[in-house]
């Protein structure tokens, strides 16, 4: 179980860089040789390095230069390596190096279509190596690099036997700092990123370009280190550390109770699955509050469950509660007004966010209190504050958005979808994608509501007396929930736990109840 993988923006990337740079390190010839050996490794996984056809697409700046410096050294694996200049200058320094090892310059453009060139040319290559911009990107891809993309890009899914993509630091087109996807990106197996991860490297829907992530770390680790990331991916290692194991002196109240006012007689499923999520997490006490029907399902279901109210640590707020059933939003109300007052932890899903909308209180929450919309959910939310926002606004940019909604509102957001993503006002961004594409399924965010719940109320204690580190405890407890679900998800759909490990497989179907019952066996991968 390897540690967090954090990522840093371009500008504290340069900031690091520069004193290593005025100290005379060759970062450029590590960066290089550290790809080439990556491709190598690519390649040896594939059948034989020696022989191999090998492309580079060289942009005109330094993250072209890494990839020209890098041919020399296939070259003399025994590649034969063709770099396509994209771009009217490129690195001298790497471009002299290159033909003085014997890799074949194309200068495509000064062909009639250069897209067309450039896939005629990568249709005997074996390995593409993208190498148009780096940090140094400007917006989505434009001038003629922007058509050679968008063709490699509807090549390399046409092929039969796809080629090897390895992208330079980031797949060239993407969002560095935030993840965007507004133009053509040719999407990695392998990403080699120099120094640190970039954000988009783990924000959606860019994540979802690069392949598998290598960090080389260039000498940049140690300064990174006591920097805090922009943005962040926790690992079970993390979750591990963070997860409230009960001692011998622990009882029920100290492990935490949860209060659960969530479901309705319209939908009381929405309780049963919020609790067993929460249950099943591990807690000292659910106690849930609601209306008799779901109050019955959810003692008939979970007897351990008490209905009656009392002190709790943590809430949560809203899965399957109708807003227009005003008798139940005014006990929401009542709920949410006792948390704040008493700093508890507070889980506000669904019903609890539509409520919200129309509350004086929106713009002035704590970071205690954990927002959970999905993508649609949130653009209404931003909306009622005043921020236009439309669900495709939201899906484009995710990163962006969750963290508008913190900004305003103060709160934590974690933003569901295919990659979870939360956002406290401040402190680094966190994104999840531990789950399988099975999990979008009704039910399954009150699971994860029911978990996060448990995992707050564990803490709820040390939240309410404020000593804990301000806005990222609740953040990094949000993103070990969004892990422990996924992972649960994983295992329901017969998935090895973790997206990296085993075989491919394609999994089964599952319900939400799946999910809540795998959650032991994910808490088992995790704590061991
Ligand atoms: N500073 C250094 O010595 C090091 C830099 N490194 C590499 O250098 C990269 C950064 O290099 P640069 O600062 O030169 O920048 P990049 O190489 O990332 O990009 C700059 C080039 O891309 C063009 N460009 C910018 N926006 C564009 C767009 N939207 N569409 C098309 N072309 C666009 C620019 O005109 C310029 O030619 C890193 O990503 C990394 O790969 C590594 O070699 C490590 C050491
Ligand atoms: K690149």
């Amino acid at each position: 179980m390897g540690p967090m993988i954090r990522a840093h923006s371009a500008a504290a990337v340069r900031a690091a860089e520069e004193p290593l740079l005025a100290a005379g390190e060759p970062l450029m010839a590590s960066a290089a040789f550290a790809l080439a050996t990556h491709v190598v490794a690519e390649l040896r996984a594939r059948g034989r390095v020696a022989g191999s056809v090998v492309l580079l697409l060289v942009g005109g700046g330094n993250n072209g230069g890494d990839a020209l410096f890098a041919g020399t050294h296939l070259v003399r694996r025994g590649c034969q390596v063709h770099a396509a200049l994209v771009s009217d200058g490129v690195h001298e320094g790497g471009l002299a190096a290159a033909r003085a090892a014997g890799v074949r310059v194309h200068r495509v453009l000064d062909a009639a279509d250069p897209a067309a060139a450039v896939v005629d040319l990568a249709r005997r290559c074996g390995v593409w190596v993208d190498a148009v911009t780096g940090i140094g990107a400007r917006g989505p891809l434009r001038g003629p690099a922007a058509p050679v993309v968008a063709a490699l890009a509807a090549e390399r899914s046409a092929w039969p036997q796809e080629p090897v993509v390895v992208a330079v630091d980031v797949p060239s087109g993407i969002g560095v700092d935030d993840g965007t996807v507004e133009g053509p990106v040719l999407p990695a197996d392998v990403t080699v990123t120099m120094g640190t991860a970039k954000p988009g490297l783990l924000l959606p829907p860019a994540a979802g370009l690069a392949g598998r992530v290598e960090v080389v770390a260039l000498g940049l680790d140690g300064t990174l280190a006591a920097e805090p990331p922009a943005a962040c991916s926790l690992t079970a290692a993390d979750v591990a550390d963070l997860w409230p194991v009960p001692g011998p002196d622990d009882h029920k109240y100290t492990r935490g109770v949860l209060g659960i006012a969530a479901g309705s007689q319209t939908y009381p499923g929405a309780a049963a699955l919020a609790t067993a999520g929460a249950l099943r997490t591990g807690l000292g006490m659910v106690r849930y509050l609601g209306p008799e029907v779901p109050a019955d399902l959810v003692r008939t279901l979970h007897p351990e469950v008490v209905t009656v109210p009392g002190r709790v640590q943590a809430w949560v707020l809203g899965s399957g509660v109708d807003p227009a059933d005003a008798a139940r939003t005014a006990e929401l109300h009542e709920h949410l007004s006792a948390a704040l007052a008493a700093r508890l932890p507070v889980v506000l899903d669904a019903g609890a966010l539509t409520l919200l909308q129309e509350d004086t209180r929106l713009p002035d929450l704590p970071a205690t209190a954990v927002l959970t919309p999905h993508a649609g959910e949130l653009a209404q939310l931003l909306t009622a504050c005043g921020e236009e926002t439309a669900r495709e606004d939201v899906t484009a940019a995710p990163a962006r958005h969750a963290r508008l909604a913190a900004e305003i509102t103060g709160a934590t957001v974690l933003l569901k979808g295919p990659t979870t993503v939360v956002a406290a006002p401040a402190g680094p961004l966190f994104a999840q994608q531990d789950a399988t594409p099975w999990l979008a399924t009704a039910g399954a965010g009150d699971v994860l509501a029911g978990v996060l719940g448990a995992l707050l109320a564990g803490y709820g204690d040390l939240i309410a007396s404020g000593t804990h580190d301000g806005a990222h405890l609740p953040a990094s407890l949000s993103a070990a929930a969004a892990l422990v679900h996924g992972r649960a998800a994983r295992i329901a759909a017969g998935l090895p736990p973790g997206p990296g490990e085993g075989r491919a497989r394609t999994g089964v179907p599952i319900t939400a109840g799946d999910v809540a019952a795998a959650v032991p066996a994910a808490l088992r991968t995790v704590l061991g």
